[in-house]
């Protein structure tokens, strides 16, 4: 493969993706990895530092992971020139490689530019966002028993407001829609029709029902007792009211759920454990405050794209905060891994942030690639890092006591402790 500007490693061989979506993965795989934007300068090379070091030590240098930087965002622009914020050579790697990490990339409130990261699942048509939200013990968290909170989102990636299919008031486009809408569409109810912005929700039986279908088999696969669903179908009928239909539809045709007294919750047998599983929802206004009182009452989470942003975002502050929540954006064969939050642009170039987000990441991607043992040294390392009381700022102006260390020294910290 010829590329203009990324280099690919001379030594290291391409993961490549079976028919049935297992992958063949090499013990020299080549991952492409985004630096990103804002603190990616940052967390980046921590994060890779802390993988090296987990995969020498789990395989002695048996396996190794060949590093393949391609562009996008802020850096792209300079590599490229020009406009270029997403070169088309980065997403053909990133499908030709198969599974890749990136750093956060910055999206401007307003203005053109529309969200690289939502243009890069869109583009590779990564549907699922993977969001797992557990506490380690030393971080600081505003609950009582953070420990009760164990959940993995599983946020629809594709579809929803977030795509940003939308036109801003008083454009040409706007006004033609609002013409449309009032008049051949009967619509009375738009208070301001002249100076209205528009934005369009989609959402299909075929996106909820793939993203339900993994979220369901992510149950099965890691004993898991319920799937909640969660929407504002009560408002948004037709959108969010039928991601909850579509949902409970799929449960009881493909895995044979059966109502609980009459529904519209049902229940199935995990095909592996004999165990039930319960297929339950839940209103999102609603599921942001039981979160708190109650989160041992939920375990995987299906929903749309925009409550998944939101929902990602309100988790991870209650286990200690956004330092150290992982993603993982994943198709039927491509897979690209990120941290939940954003650039931080005010910590940018610091050395201060908190690196635990992407090196999390990292431990989903390795497991990913069934290289267990490494991943497990990583969640070793961050567990007894987070326990010895040195954390980067994020944790150490909660805990009383606690030292404050920089990105890398934490870095440091993690590998000490794998
Ligand atoms: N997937 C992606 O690439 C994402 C990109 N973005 C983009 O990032 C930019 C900035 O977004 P913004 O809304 O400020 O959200 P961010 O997630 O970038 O930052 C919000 C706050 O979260 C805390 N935080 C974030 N990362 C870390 C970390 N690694 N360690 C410790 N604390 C952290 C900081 O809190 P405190 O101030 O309390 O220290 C920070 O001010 C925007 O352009 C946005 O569009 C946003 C989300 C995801
Ligand atoms: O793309 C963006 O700017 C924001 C993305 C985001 O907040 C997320 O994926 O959680
Ligand atoms: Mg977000």
């Amino acid at each position: 493969m010829a590329y203009q500007h990324i280099k690919v490693p001379e030594n290291g061989t391409r993961i490549t993706a079976n028919a049935d979506c297992s992958l063949n993965v090499p013990e020299d795989p080549i991952i492409p990895f985004i630096e990103g934007d804002g603190i990616g300068v940052d967390i980046t090379p921590v994060m890779q530092r802390v993988v090296d070091t987990a995969v020498e030590k789990a395989y002695g240098g048996k396996r190794r992971i060949h590093w393949m930087e391609v562009y996008a965002g802020e850096k792209a622009t300079r590599v490229y020139g020009g406009d270029t914020w997403l070169p088309q050579e980065t997403l053909d790697a990133v499908r030709d490689y198969v599974v890749s990490i990136k750093g956060p990339l910055t999206t401007p409130v307003g203005g053109g530019i529309r969200s690289l990261n939502v243009a890069l699942r869109q583009e590779l048509d990564l549907y699922v966002c993977q969001r797992p939200v557990r506490y380690y013990p030393g971080t600081p968290s505003p609950l009582k028993h953070p420990e009760h909170t164990d959940m993995v989102i599983f946020r629809e990636n594709s579809e929803d407001i977030y795509a940003g299919i939308e036109w801003a008031a008083g454009s040409p486009e706007a006004k033609r829609i609002i013409d449309f809408l009032l008049g051949e569409m009967g619509v009375t109810k738009m208070r301001f029709p002249s100076t209205s912005g528009i934005g369009i929700k989609p959402v299909s039986e075929e996106g909820t029902k793939r993203l339900v279908r993994k979220a369901i088999h992510y149950a099965i696969d890691n004993d898991r007792s319920s799937v909640t669903l969660v929407h504002k179908g009560n408002i948004m009928k037709f959108t969010e009211g039928a991601f909850k239909n579509w949902g409970y539809e799929l449960a009881m045709q493909e895995f044979g759920a059966t109502e609980i007294d009459g529904g519209p919750w049902c229940r199935m047998e995990n095909p592996r454990t004999g165990k039930e599983i319960v297929i339950k929802d839940v209103i999102a206004d609603n599921f942001l405050q039981q979160i708190l009182l109650r989160p041992g009452d939920y375990s995987v989470i299906a929903t749309l794209n925009l409550n998944g942003d939101y929902i990602s975002d309100a988790l991870a502050a209650q286990v200690g905060g956004i330092g150290i929540a992982p993603g993982a954006n994943i198709s039927d064969t491509v897979a690209m891994f990120e941290a939940t939050h954003g650039t931080a642009p005010k910590y940018a170039g610091q050395d201060k942030v908190n690196p635990g987000s992407l090196v999390l990441s990292a431990e989903m991607m390795l497991r990913h690639l069934g290289w267990v043992e490494a991943a497990d040294l990583i969640v070793r390392g961050l567990s007894g890092a987070i326990s010895s009381g040195r954390v980067t700022y994020d944790f150490a102006r909660a805990v009383e006591g606690a030292e404050e260390l920089s990105c890398s020294a934490f870095g440091e910290n993690i590998v000490e402790h794998m």
